[in-house]
């Protein structure tokens, strides 16, 4: 599995060239399978995502959908499956931050919509800085839980702010999944506090993979600062490969039978308590409180 931590532009076409020498470069060093990272095409603030997106629609055009027709051309002509990180795309008046995942014929098998929007307002605190962020101002979230089955297992897709959630990771495990993979672009805040941890707790929850894969941080310091820290996660919860913030492409190997064996040595599958637990996943659901004391963002 090759990891593509990629530069982004303002000029997408850069960008596309960054995306596509990092794939080329995976795929040379054997990689089947490859991941970009959330938004590599865009700048990642709410003001460049309606300018940005791309309209899906079959065949896929290099006028509507260029990053998804580059991916689509570049899966076929490698004969590689690609997580193609994520893209804005437009449907209708509404905006969704978008996953297309292409098998080795370019064809488009998944599509994972973001879920979870990315809405929080941490202040600064010493040694932190403040984030802000509220992808709802733009975007409209997905509704499903997205799984592609790929030649050597099935894989779960998440993006970013989804991993926060275990019971989308829960969702993808029951349904099946032995590989999660979440393209994602955490900042300087939550990045160091957050994206390793929560990796490593989504592979203890699940017994599964786990890629998380980030664009690399902008040099301009007035951009969104992503973490980067690609990584890829086994279902022991070892780190088996991690980036640092700058562009690069790793490729690793997953074995799901890794996961089959991790499953059975530690069965918490097979001893769940369903009647035990509250149904705490509702939507909409925080804490029981109501909904005046819900935070405003
Ligand atoms: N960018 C995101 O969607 C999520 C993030 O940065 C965080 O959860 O922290």
């Amino acid at each position: 599995m090759g990891f593509c931590q990629t530069a982004v532009s303002k000029d997408k076409a850069v960008s596309l060239e960054n995306a596509k020498a990092a794939l080329v470069k995976a795929v040379g060093m054997g990689a089947e399978l490859v991941v970009l990272g959330e938004m590599f095409s865009c700048p990642y603030a709410t003001k460049f995502f309606r300018e940005y997106g791309e309209r899906f629609s079959e065949p896929l055009s290099a006028e509507a959908c260029p990053s998804a027709k580059m991916l689509s051309d570049l899966a076929k002509e490698h004969g590689v499956w690609i997580v193609g990180g994520s893209i804005p795309e437009l449907e209708g008046d509404k905006v969704y931050n978008t996953c297309l995942v292409f098998d080795s014929k370019g064809a488009v098998v998944g599509r994972h919509r973001k879920a979870h929007l990315f809405d929080i307002d941490v202040p600064a605190t010493e040694g932190r800085p403040a984030i802000k962020f509220k992808e709802s101002d733009v975007l409209s979230g997905g509704e499903q839980v997205t799984l592609v089955d790929l030649p050597w297992c099935r894989m779960g897709v998440g993006i970013c702010y989804d991993i926060r959630f275990p019971e989308y990771a829960l969702s993808m495990r029951g349904l099946g999944a032995k590989l999660l993979v979440y393209p994602g672009a955490f900042n300087m805040t939550t990045g160091p506090a957050h994206w390793s941890v929560l990796s490593r707790g989504r592979a203890v929850d699940t017994q599964a993979y786990v890629a998380v894969v980030s664009p690399a941080r902008s040099e301009d310091k007035d951009d969104y600062q992503a973490y980067g820290h690609s990584l890829l996660v086994n279902p022991w919860a070892e780190v088996v490969v991690e980036a640092e913030h700058e562009p690069g492409v790793w490729v690793a190997e997953v074995d799901p039978a890794e996961a089959d064996r991790i499953r059975m040595q530690v069965p918490t599958s097979f001893q769940k308590l369903g009647g035990l637990y509250v149904p705490y996943a509702a939507r909409g659901a925080g804490d029981g409180a109501p909904e005046a004391k819900r935070p405003k963002l």
